[in-house]
């Protein structure tokens, strides 16, 4: 079979942060309806960090059908699900908490609190969730998300995914695990690429002027290998970048006009 390469990302620029928030929900919600239309239901990663504020365009609006919504987390500190690390804990508190009827509890997929003490096992537990989510229902080989919401550090990191570390040429996983992250706190678990870049659509969301440098560095260096560079999709998914313009200051990489 001949190798497609993957599509160049699609750079989308929104003048304010609130106008950023508003053409994300925008494009989750066409995600959405596409997917429900297509298979019934709609499955999507989501990050912690600055993402889950981003998502408040989504809170009373109708558009969004929140029962078909099967959610799982890009990456996760070990912690519990209710500590203030935890990426769970921050979705619940700026989205899922706002909006009834919401994802039905057995819809969101979060780590299993009992194997907090075990990486290994609760990594493995994480990926059993997805073969059961995505292997069982779609065959396929690899999880295709019908959405993977990323966030970036400033050193490059996406999900927790480090610069220089060994889990970027992991192969073969799915989920993996860390105990040693740059950032705390120092023990997560985390996609790896062979499920980012299977998605049907990725998008990265960044804001603000403290994100400048690696958005240069991210899309227009791409050659340095950051981690969010790495982010490639294979065809026919697609990459995404959700920016402000104060964050997209110094990115010399070409912008696409962003259609309601
Ligand atoms: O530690 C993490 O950091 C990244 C980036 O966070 P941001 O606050 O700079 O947006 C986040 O995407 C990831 O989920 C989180 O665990």
């Amino acid at each position: 079979m001949p190798h497609t390469a993957p599509d160049p990302p699609v750079l989308c620029v929104f003048p304010t942060p609130a106008e950023l928030v508003d053409g994300l929900a925008h494009f989750i919600i066409k995600a959405q309806k596409e997917s429900v239309e297509k298979k019934g239901r709609f499955t999507i990663a989501l990050s912690g960090g600055s993402l889950p504020k981003q998502l408040s365009g989504l809170i009373n609006n109708p558009a969004v059908k929140w029962d078909k919504w099967h959610v799982f987390y890009a990456d996760e500190r070990v912690v519990p699900l209710d500590h203030e690390d935890s990426n769970h804990a921050l979705c619940v508190r700026e989205l899922f908490s706002k909006v009834t009827p919401g994802v039905p509890r057995e819809q969101i997929h979060t780590i299993d609190p009992d194997l907090l003490d075990d990486l290994e096992e609760l990594s493995d537990a994480y990926e059993k969730e997805l073969i059961q989510e995505f292997a069982m229902k779609d065959s396929a080989r690899f999880p295709v998300f019908d959405l993977i919401l990323l966030g970036i550090g400033p050193d490059g990191h996406t999900c927790s995914l480090f610069p220089g570390h060994e889990l970027l040429s992991e192969e073969d996983r799915w989920v993996a695990y860390i105990e040693d992250s740059p950032k705390p706190p120092p023990k997560r678990i985390t996609f790896t690429y062979p499920v980012l870049n299977h998605a049907a659509r990725v998008a990265f969301v960044a804001s603000g002027a403290g994100k400048q440098d690696t958005l240069h560095t991210v899309l227009d260096e791409p050659e340095q290998g950051l981690p969010a560079s790495r982010v490639r999709p294979a065809h026919p998914g697609h990459l995404y970048w959700f920016v402000d313009q104060a964050a997209a200051e110094k990115v010399q990489y070409p912008r696409t006009p962003f259609k309601l």
